[in-house]
Formats: structure tokens, C-alpha cells, sequence
């Protein structure tokens, strides 16, 4: 059986899930179930603390896992990223009341609270900067009004938090994260099994941004027409009953779908149609 670390709260948890439902996976039913047997599928499902993933399976102990990209490098474990999964995007900044330091290379001599010790840590390093780093679990925005550290190293998704609390941010990003696959460093070629789970999570991210669009357009203007919708390899294109008439099927961007749809129009095509798509293998 495939064994596969998925978090069992915070932000990644719901996401996560909901994106192996889609892919065809069981998923638990109690969020407090730790363990999940998908026989059909011949998958072993692991509900951990999503900063615990990265090391689970860079033990070995579990073949892949889905964690956020800052959590993984934050642990230093022995694992590596091989898939994005597009959700759970932040980046990860630093803070600090205006005023206190224009750029990370003013931070000397200060405190930096974060829940990422790891990473903030190497960070500073790498800029040659020697300020300090205290550990904290979360909330870490407060650290700075309760006067534990000047500066604040966390993740920023609209910068809500920070706004509320006073705070602004500090130069460039330190980092972009996302959610992601991850298995043991040097693990080396992926098994079929792990493929497999691979393409299912691929498909549901193609079934998510694209479409399947069909529209019939007069035989000359065919070629204008399929440069608009070149699909991922090549739109298939069939005669119509219609004399002079072809029909074109190909997937375009879902976020495109209304525009490409008004210049197919334009073009003189009709009977313009998108359609979901609820599963894919490219
Ligand atoms: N507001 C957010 N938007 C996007 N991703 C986020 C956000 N907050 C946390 N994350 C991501 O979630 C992961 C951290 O998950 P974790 O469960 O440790 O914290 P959390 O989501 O803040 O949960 P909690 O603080 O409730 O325990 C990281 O990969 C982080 O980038
Ligand atoms: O930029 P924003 O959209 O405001 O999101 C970022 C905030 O979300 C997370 O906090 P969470 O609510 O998980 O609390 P925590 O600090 O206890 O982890 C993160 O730690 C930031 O504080
Ligand atoms: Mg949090």
C-alpha cells in the first residue's frame, strides 16, 4: 500500500482532503480518525500535524505527503518537493512597526519571533545579519505590541493580519509558498504507485483551471478560430452535415473561457459551449 502523510488541520487540512476526495480517494468522515484505509485504491492515508509531515516522511516511514513548501524547508528534513498543488499560496515576510528597520540588513542586534525558527534562522545567515530568533507557536503578530521581539517573520496572505495589527512589511519575500507533494530526498525515480497518485492530483488541477469548449465556425475562418482555442496538444476539428461548416472541440482556461468565447463570436462562430470537466489524465 502507498502510504500518504495528509495534514490533519490549519489551513491545508480542508484543501488537502477536499483535493484527494476529487481525485477519488477516500477521505475520513471524524476529524479526529489518525488513519485511513482506502483498499480500493490500495492507499494508506496518515493524518498528521502539518508541520510533522516533512519529517514522517523524510524518515522514510511514509512513501509522500502533503505539507506547505515553508513547512518543509522550516524543518530541514531529509524530503523533497515534487508536485505543487496550487492552494494554501502566502508568502513569507517580515514585519515590524513603522520606523523600527527599513531592511532586513538593519535587524542587528534585534529579536525575530516566528513559528518558522528554521527557516528564519538560515535566512538571516544568508544575509549575514546577526540578530536573534525566538520560537513562537502561533499569533506571533502580538510578540511585537507584548515587546517579546521587534521584528516578526510570518506567512502573509492578504496582509490582514498585519494591517490589523499595526504592523508593516519588511523588504523582499523570504520565501513563496504553496501547498505540495513531498518524498524522501534521493528517493530517486517514482514508483508506479506513486505515478499513478501523481496523475490523479495532476488531473483534478487540469479539471479545475480548464473547460472543455465546442463551437461550430465556417470552414475558412477555422484556422483564426483554433489559434484562439489551441488546446493542450491539438483541438479536434470535425465536419459538420452543414456544408462549409467544421465543429472544433479543445480545453482552454477556465478563467479565459468568457473572453475566448466573445472573439470566437466575433470570428463568426455559433453554438459557442463550455462544459466542466470533472476528471483528467493528459
Ligand atoms: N492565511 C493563510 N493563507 C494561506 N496559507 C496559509 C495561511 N495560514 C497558514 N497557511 C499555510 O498553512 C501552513 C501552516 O499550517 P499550520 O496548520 O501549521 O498553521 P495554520 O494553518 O496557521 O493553522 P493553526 O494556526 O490554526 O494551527 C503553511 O504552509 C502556511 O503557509
Ligand atoms: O495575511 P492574512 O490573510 O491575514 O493571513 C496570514 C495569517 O494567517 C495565519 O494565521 P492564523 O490565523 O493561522 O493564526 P496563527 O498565527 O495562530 O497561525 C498566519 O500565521 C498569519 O497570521
Ligand atoms: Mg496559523
Amino acid at each position: 500500500m502507498l502510504r500518504i502523510a495528509v495534514p490533519n488541520k490549519g489551513s491545508l487540512s480542508e484543501p488537502a482532503s477536499a483535493m484527494l476526495h476529487e481525485a477519488g480517494y477516500q477521505q475520513r468522515k471524524d476529524r479526529r480518525e489518525l488513519v485511513l484505509v482506502d483498499n480500493d485504491n490500495g492507499v494508506e492515508f496518515f493524518f498528521l500535524r502539518p508541520r510533522d509531515i516533512a519529517v514522517y516522511v523524510g524518515s522514510g516511514r511514509l512513501d509522500i505527503g502533503i505539507t506547505g513548501r515553508d513547512l518543509l524547508l522550516d524543518s530541514g528534513s531529509n524530503a523533497e518537493e515534487i508536485m505543487q498543488l496550487g492552494f494554501a499560496g502566502s508568502t513569507f515576510r517580515y514585519a515590524t512597526r513603522p520606523g523600527t528597520a527599513a531592511d532586513v540588513s538593519e535587524f542587528g542586534g534585534m529579536t525575530v519571533a516566528t513559528s518558522f525558527s528554521g527557516l528564519v534562522t538560515r535566512h538571516l545567515a544568508e544575509q549575514g545579519v546577526d540578530a536573534s530568533v525566538v520560537h513562537l507557536d502561533g499569533a506571533v503578530e502580538t510578540a511585537i505590541q507584548l515587546g517579546v521581539a521587534e521584528i516578526i517573520a510570518d506567512v502573509v496572505e492578504t496582509g490582514t493580519t498585519l494591517r490589523n495589527a499595526g504592523l508593516e512589511i519588511i523588504g523582499e519575500p523570504i520565501l513563496e509558498s504553496e501547498a505540495v507533494v513531498v518524498q524522501r530526498t534521493g528517493a530517486g525515480e517514482q514508483g508506479p504507485r506513486v505515478q499513478q497518485f501523481l496523475r490523479r492530483m495532476q488531473g483534478v488541477l487540469v479539471a479545475r483551471r480548464y473547460v472543455m469548449m465546442d463551437y461550430d465556425i465556417r470552414a475558412e475562418a477555422v484556422e483564426q478560430a483554433v489559434a484562439l482555442t489551441p488546446g493542450l496538444e491539438s483541438p479536434t476539428v470535425s465536419p459538420l452535415h452543414n456544408e462549409g461548416w467544421v465543429a472544433v472541440r479543445a480545453m482552454v482556461p477556465s478563467r479565459e473561457a468568457q473572453r475566448i468565447m466573445d472573439d470566437l463570436y466575433e470570428l463568426g462562430a455559433r453554438a459557442i459551449l463550455t462544459t466542466g470537466i470533472h476528471a483528467c489524465r493528459l
